[in-house]
């Protein structure tokens, strides 16, 4: 399989230090839009075909695998079925941007204690729908945090506009984060992002390179944190998705490609170039 298309020097070189010494290189990716395609129901979201077995193909020549979500870790766990999939006995997956913590090799979620504005957030969430006109708003309550979906109302971009505002003091009174994305705005505790995640990951493995992969705002984060580490020496891609049309994310990648099928593809080019060194 031939290399994609890299757009960038730094994107070149990136992929070239993994290559050249994939046992101290760290890949990680986003799920919805990276790993699965985004659908109506958040419970319905799967990996497309492939896309574990190319991480487990990677896994076994670099230093660490990692999922970083904004789901909760253990249903990303479910959700992508990553639990006793061959090869991805030392995936880790970073749930709720980084304020959880799942390790294949134990099966256990370490966890920062959660905030009492999320619990003050959830009682009034209700009534501000309601006086929004918008009640019928899918919630997810993923325990940390509360994401109100607006995928599924008649004018979806229109209900999250209309929520912007009422949402973002939500979030103030209750010292909480407004994290917007894909027709999702996002009530959750503030300290943690994926740039914080990325960091950790990056430090604790003393990771010489990266790849990461994502699609929406959320992993803008993860981007900038991983550009600051370049600039220190650490060798990085940043492959992103249209998934969600995040324009500031696209521009800022080194590799971009339509869809999840797009990321497998790009992955397994990658083990396919470490295979061929
Ligand atoms: O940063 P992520 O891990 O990608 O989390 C962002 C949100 O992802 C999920 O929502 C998105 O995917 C859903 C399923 O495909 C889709 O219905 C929704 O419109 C997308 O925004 C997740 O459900 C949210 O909790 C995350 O905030």
């Amino acid at each position: 399989m031939s290399t994609p298309v890299i757009q960038t020097d730094a994107g070149q070189e990136g992929w070239e230090a993994i290559v050249a010494d994939p046992a101290g290189a760290v890949i990680s990716s986003d799920f919805d839009g990276v790993l699965s395609p985004l659908v109506e129901d958040p419970a319905r979201a799967r990996p497309v075909d492939g896309a574990l077995d190319a991480l487990a193909r990677l896994a076994r020549s670099v230093k660490q695998v990692a999922i970083v979500t904004g789901r909760p870790a253990l249903v990303a766990t479910e959700l992508t079925g990553v639990t006793g999939h061959a090869g991805l006995g030392s995936l880790v997956v970073l749930g709720h941007y980084g304020l959880e913590r799942w390790d294949a090799s134990t099966g256990r979620v370490t966890s920062e204690p959660v905030p009492e504005g999320v619990a003050v957030a959830r009682s009034r969430l209700p009534g501000l729908l309601q006086e929004a006109g918008l009640s019928e708003a899918f919630v997810e309550d993923k325990e940390s945090s509360l994401a109100v979906h607006t995928r599924r109302l008649p004018d979806p971009v229109g209900a999250l506009e209309r929520l912007r505002t009422p949402l973002t003091e939500l979030a103030a009174a209750t010292e909480l984060r407004l994290e917007p994305g894909n027709l999702v705005l996002e009530l959750r505790p503030p300290g943690i992002d994926k740039g914080v995640a990325l960091r950790g990951l990056i430090e604790s493995t003393a990771a010489q390179s990266v790849l990461y992969a994502g699609d929406d705002l959320g992993d803008l984060a993860a981007f900038r944190a991983i550009d600051e580490h370049r600039k220190a020496g650490l060798r990085a891609v940043l492959l992103a998705t249209r998934s969600s049309g995040a324009t500031e994310l696209i521009e800022a990648a080194d590799i971009v490609v339509d869809d999840p099928t797009g990321v497998v593809t790009v992955l397994t080019a990658l083990s396919d170039a470490i295979a061929a060194r």
